[in-house]
């Protein structure tokens, strides 16, 4: 019989997640699953989770929460030889990887989506000794997504971010940065460094627009420093979803990239606070096999 593990974390959206498991766990079954439910406690614990189902040669792990949650169960089986088929059921308030994969964000319907027999092998992202699935940034917009509350992204979900992003863009802020890609090299001051997997970032799905999921490369972005009246011009571009066309906006797409900075840089990866400079991105072509509609 094939094997499936739920992963469920209860305090995910709207504390729902339990809710939900019963109705899961009968379409797995109508498919023909074992079905294992394992509820988190804390962190790492959906990274630990889906290991051990990869271990186990589990068919599929199929996990019920927020992005971090999602984030966990993916590190958790992007290491491993035998990697389960991933099904996601969305419970965050922006659910980035779902929205890039078209995957619905209304919870009934995403379950639903557990009954397809279709799915799609997506590009998963080295970040120095981890990964990513989204978005890797470094710069104005990095530091402004810290400053983006639980009560923000509850009353204005993804526009929080933007909100947040927009005061820190008239700042203009810069920092020194050396990215080196492929054998190429870009040396200068950069206001913002963004890297991106797919196509939506904070629920905004037109930072980069060009970035598919599974086109088996980095995109890439480097905003100069520059003066608060082009400034305006890359915000205008951003909300166009023109960023790459920008004159001064510095657009490659990469397998490998190297980022260092002479300043005390922090990342941001997808959406959370990661590592210091000097980072090293590598892609992962077609890594993790998702269901989808
Ligand atoms: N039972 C639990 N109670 C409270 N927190 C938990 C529990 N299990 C896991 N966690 C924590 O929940 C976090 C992940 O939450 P979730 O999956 O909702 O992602 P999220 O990034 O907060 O989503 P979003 O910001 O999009 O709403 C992890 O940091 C994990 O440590």
């Amino acid at each position: 019989m094939k094997k499936a593990m739920v992963i469920v974390n209860p305090s995910s959206g709207k504390e729902e997640a339990l809710d939900h498991v019963e109705r899961i766990q009968r379409i797995l079954k109508e498919k023909g699953y074992g079905v294992e439910v394992a509820q988190t406690e804390k962190e790492l614990d959906a990274t630990n989770y889906c290991q051990d189902a990869c271990h186990n040669e589990f068919d599929l792990v199929v996990s019920l929460g927020g992005d971090g949650t999602l984030n966990e169960t993916i590190n958790g089986m992007v290491d491993q030889n035998h990697r389960p088929l991933l099904g996601i059921i969305p419970l965050g308030t922006v659910n980035d990887f779902a929205r890039a994969l078209n995957i619905p964000l209304d919870v009934e319907e995403a379950i639903d989506v557990l009954r397809s027999d279709r799915s799609k092998k997506v590009d998963i992202g080295r970040f120095n000794d981890r990964y990513f699935v989204n978005i890797v940034a470094a710069g104005a917009l990095a530091e402004a997504t810290y400053e983006v509350t639980q009560e923000q992204k509850t009353k204005f979900g993804p526009l929080a971010y933007i909100m947040e992003g927009m005061k820190t863009l008239t700042s203009n802020n810069s920092y020194p940065l050396r990215i080196e890609h492929d054998g190429e090299k870009w040396e200068g001051d950069s206001f913002l460094f963004l890297a991106a997997l797919t196509n939506s970032t904070g629920g905004f799905e037109k930072l980069s627009p060009e970035a598919e999921v599974d086109d088996g490369a980095i995109h890439c972005y480097i905003v100069p420093q520059m003066n608060m009246i082009r400034l305006a011009g890359i915000v205008t571009a951003i909300l166009r979803g023109e960023l790459k066309n920008d004159s001064e906006v510095h657009y490659f797409t990469a397998q490998e990239v190297k980022l260092t900075s002479e300043d005390d840089l922090v990342t941001n990866v997808d959406g959370e606070e990661g590592d210091h400079l000097p980072v090293n991105l590598k892609i992962m072509p077609s890594h993790i096999d998702v269901i989808v509609k």
